[in-house]
C-alpha cells in the first residue's frame, strides 16, 4: 500500500480527474440464450451496470463484493478483455472503449492481468522460461534472444524466483510459486496497471502473505497501480488504498479503505464487514449484539430488483428504496468517500 501519488481532483461522482485510470458508468451485459436448437436471446444478465471508480497512479483500488456480483467482469470489460456496452474508460488520457483490437495493441503492454489460477490459460508442455517470455514475443520487446533470456532471468529474479528455475515446467511448483510466475508474465512488458483478479484466493493462507508481500514490494519499485478483486476482505484492507464494495453489479460504496472500513456507510459494507470475526474477544462480543445479518439470496442479475438493488435482502429497506435508484452520494467533503443508499441510518431523515 502507498500514498496516492497526484493531487487529482475529485468530482461528485466520485471520480477523480486526472487520475491515470478513470472508469465512468461501465455497462456490461451478457446475453441469455433459450435452450432450443436456435438458441434465441431471451434476456441479459446485467453483470456490470453504471460502474464508475478511479485508480491513480502507484495506488491500489480494492474490489470487493460477494460471489456473481461483478468484480471480474469490471476488470475485464476497463482491460476491453470483454467490449462494454457503454461507458468510459480513461486510461492515461485515452478512451479505451471503441477502440479496435490493432488500436489497443500498443495499450497492452501498459495494461496487465493476474488471474486466480495463473496456468490455468497456458501450455503445461512449455517451460517456465517460455512462459514468461511470451508477452515479451508477442510485444516484440526484444530483437536479440540474449536480451530476451537476461530479461526472464531478470523476471524471475524480482518474483522471488531463481534462473535455475527456467527450464521446470509448471506442475514442478508449488501454488505460490505458480502464482510468482504468473506475476512475472504479467510484468514482463512493463505494465503501468495490473488487475489482479483473486491472486490469492486459491492460495493456503500461509502463502498468501508472501505473494501480498511481493505485489506490494513490486508496486513500491516500479511505481505500478493496482485493480485488486477478492473477496477476502481483510486481504483487500491489508493491500488497498481505496476501496469498491459491488453488489449485484453496482459499486454500493467508495472510498479511502480506512473510511469504508472503520466508518462504512451502505447496509451492504456493514453486513460484510460484521461477518469479519474481530481478532479482540471483547470487541468481537460486542460487535456481535449489532451484527446485520444477510437474509435471502442474491436475485438474479437477469432480474434485478427496481430501485436499490440491495433492498430485498435489507433490513433498513422502505418504499423509496424500491421505487428510485440511489446513487452515489458523498459522505465527506472532499467527495472522497461515496455511498448509494437512501436511508443508510435507517430512518426517513437520513435520505438525501
Ligand atoms: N461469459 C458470461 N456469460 C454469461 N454470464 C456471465 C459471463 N461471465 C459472467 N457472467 C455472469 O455475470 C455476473 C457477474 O459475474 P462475475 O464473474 O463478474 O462476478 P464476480 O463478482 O467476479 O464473481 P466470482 O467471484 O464468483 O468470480 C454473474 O451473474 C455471472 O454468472
Amino acid at each position: 500500500m502507498t500514498a496516492p501519488a497526484s493531487d487529482a481532483t475529485t468530482t461528485s461522482d466520485g471520480v477523480r480527474d486526472g487520475a491515470l485510470l478513470q472508469v465512468r458508468d461501465l455497462t456490461t451485459t451478457f446475453p441469455v440464450r433459450s435452450n432450443g436448437v436456435f438458441r434465441r436471446t431471451v434476456g441479459a444478465v446485467q453483470a456490470v451496470t453504471g460502474v464508475s471508480l478511479d485508480v491513480d497512479a502507484g495506488e491500489t483500488l480494492g474490489i470487493v463484493g460477494e460471489s456473481g456480483c461483478g468484480k471480474s467482469t469490471t476488470g475485464r470489460s476497463i482491460l476491453q478483455l470483454i467490449r462494454p456496452d457503454s461507458g468510459s474508460v480513461v486510461y492515461d488520457g485515452r478512451e479505451l472503449v471503441g477502440l479496435s483490437a490493432k488500436e489497443m495493441r500498443p495499450l497492452r503492454r501498459e495494461l496487465a492481468m493476474v488471474f486466480q489460477d495463473p496456468f490455468g490459460s497456458l501450455d503445461p508442455r512449455l517451460p517456465v522460461a517460455e512462459l514468461i517470455a511470451e508477452p515479451l514475443r508477442i510485444h516484440q520487446v526484444y530483437a536479440a534472444e540474449s536480451d530476451l533470456r537476461a530479461r526472464v532471468d531478470e523476471l524471475l529474479g524480482l518474483v522471488g524466483l531463481k534462473s535455475e528455475h527456467r527450464n521446470r515446467y509448471s506442475h514442478e511448483f508449488s501454488g505460490g510459486q505458480r502464482q510468482r510466475i504468473g506475476i512475472a508474465r504479467a510484468l514482463a512488458a512493463n505494465p503501468r496497471l495490473i488487475v489482479l483478479d483473486e491472486p490469492v484466493s486459491a492460495l493456503d493462507v500461509s502463502v498468501q502473505a508472501g505473494v501480498v508481500n511481493l505485489l506490494e514490494d513490486l508496486q513500491e519499485r516500479l511505481g505500478l497501480s493496482y485493480l485488486f478483486i477478492a473477496h477476502d476482505l481483510s486481504v483487500v484492507r491489508h493491500i488497498s488504498d481505496r476501496v469498491a464494495v459491488m453488489y449485484l453489479g453496482k459499486v454500493v460504496e467508495l472510498g479511502d479503505a480506512a473510511q469504508v472500513y472503520d466508518n462504512p456507510r451502505h447496509p451492504y459494507t456493514r453486513a460484510l464487514l460484521s461477518a469479519v470475526p474481530l481478532p479482540d474477544p471483547s470487541a468481537e462480543r460486542r460487535r456481535r449484539k449489532s451484527r446485520v445479518v444477510l437474509s435471502g439470496e442474491i436475485p438474479s442479475p437477469a432480474d434485478p430488483p427496481s430501485g436499490c438493488r440491495f433492498r430485498t435482502r435489507c433490513p433498513k429497506a422502505q418504499q423509496r428504496c424500491a421505487d428510485e435508484v440511489p446513487l452515489l452520494r458523498p459522505s465527506d467533503a472532499a467527495n472522497r468517500h461515496t455511498f448509494a443508499c437512501h436511508f443508510p441510518d435507517g430512518d426517513a431523515d437520513s435520505a438525501a
